[in-house]
């Protein structure tokens, strides 16, 4: 039998606890792969009567895991202990959140669950509590490089049935994009892409369409200059090496569906860039995937949406799909190895 997903649950605050009961609850009908929820099992229970929703919990083991997954939820249950306030973002609740994150890096390393599944966390009540990491994609990556002793770059990918998008530059304000951008980082980002999409989503020969950063893709230089200086460097090289990729292209033609029937990914240069068409495409079905990890790792692409936590509004299609792209991926990466 395979080893569960290790699934996070993110801002107890938020409807990750919501998102998690639901997809168990759709597991045969959506033929979801077994996972564990690491979590305070009370907090748990204590979300589902609230909603109303009849799910039997089990204090489980990664281990035991995937055979309770049929019968009962499995919770992998936290040191931590988290109140139920549901909309309520709470920095006391922060410990067991980022203890959730670790325990599930350290499991999937150690080979005892088969990949990482987050749920959402609100960024404000983790850096009140000391966080220093923008989101999950930076603190993954700092735990990937703890693990194996050098720095790692972390890249991430809103995957969609209509649009697969990555954003250079990620958790920035936009005042500071274009001194952050820069040659190597693009190349960088786009060789990790162009490897994962061939060595995990089964693309032989990826196509990679890299936007400008600036309106007409600067217009020849007359609307900034790092459209010629920054980006355009980097396709020529990532074409010398082989890699089919295009640009700098105007960012607002990229995503209409003959641009994105000519590409397999499109490489964005600030979040919103990136994140506008993907949620825009597919708020439902597309998920966050970090590439460039010693693990797999994909999350729902939305928030924690603390406006509908505990009411029972929240779908659990985004991390439905995030269950079953990270099922694919770790299926995808053993078979590679
Ligand atoms: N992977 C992660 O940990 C992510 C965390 N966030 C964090 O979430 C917090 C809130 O972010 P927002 O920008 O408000 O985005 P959000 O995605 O939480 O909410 C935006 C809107 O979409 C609705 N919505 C979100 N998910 C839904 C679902 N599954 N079903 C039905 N409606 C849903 C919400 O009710 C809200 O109206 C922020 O602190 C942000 O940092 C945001 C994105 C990803
Ligand atoms: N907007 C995407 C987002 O904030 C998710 O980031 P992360 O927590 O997955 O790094």
């Amino acid at each position: 039998m395979k080893a569960a997903l290790a699934v996070s649950s993110g801002d107890p605050s938020g409807i990750g606890p919501d998102v998690a009961l639901a997809a168990w609850i759709l597991r045969e009908h959506m033929r979801l792969p077994a996972f564990f929820l690491l979590a305070d099992a009370e907090l748990v229970a204590a979300r589902a009567a609230r909603l109303g929703v009849n799910v039997p919990l089990e204090i489980a083991t990664p281990e035991n895991a995937a055979t309770i997954f049929g019968e009962a939820l499995p919770i992998v249950p936290l040191k931590h202990r988290q109140s139920d306030q549901p909309g309520v973002p709470l920095a006391e609740n922060a410990a067991g959140t980022i203890e959730a994150i670790e325990e599930a890096v350290a499991l999937t390393l150690a080979g005892r669950a088969r990949a990482i599944v987050t749920c959402p966390i609100a960024k404000k009540p983790l850096y009140e509590a000391g966080f220093k990491f923008p989101g999950h994609t930076e603190f993954l990556a700092h735990l990937a490089g703890e693990h194996l002793g050098y720095a790692v770059t972390p890249v991430m990918m809103l995957a969609g049935p209509l649009l697969r998008a990555v954003p250079v530059t990620i958790h920035i304000a936009l005042n500071k994009v274009p001194a952050v951008l820069d040659t190597v980082t693009i190349l960088t980002v786009c060789r990790i892409t162009a490897l994962a999409l061939k060595s995990q989503f089964g693309i032989a020969n990826p196509r990679l369409a890299i936007a400008g950063l600036n309106p007409h893709a600067g217009e020849g230089g007359s609307m900034g200059i790092e459209d010629e200086v920054t980006v355009r460097p980097a396709v020529e090289t990532l074409r010398a090496e082989g890699i089919d990729a295009r640009g700098p292209l105007p960012a607002d033609t990229m995503f209409h569906a003959d641009a994105r029937a000519t590409y397999d990914a499109a490489i964005c240069m600030y979040h919103d860039q990136a994140l506008i068409p993907a949620k825009t495409l597919g708020f439902d079905d597309s998920v966050n995937v970090t590439l460039g990890l010693p693990f797999v790792r994909t999350s729902p692409d939305h928030g924690t949406a603390f406006d509908i936590a505990g009411s029972g509004r929240a779908k659990p299609d985004s991390l439905i799909a995030a269950l079953r792209l990270a099922d694919e991926l770790a299926t995808n990466r053993t078979l590679a190895t």
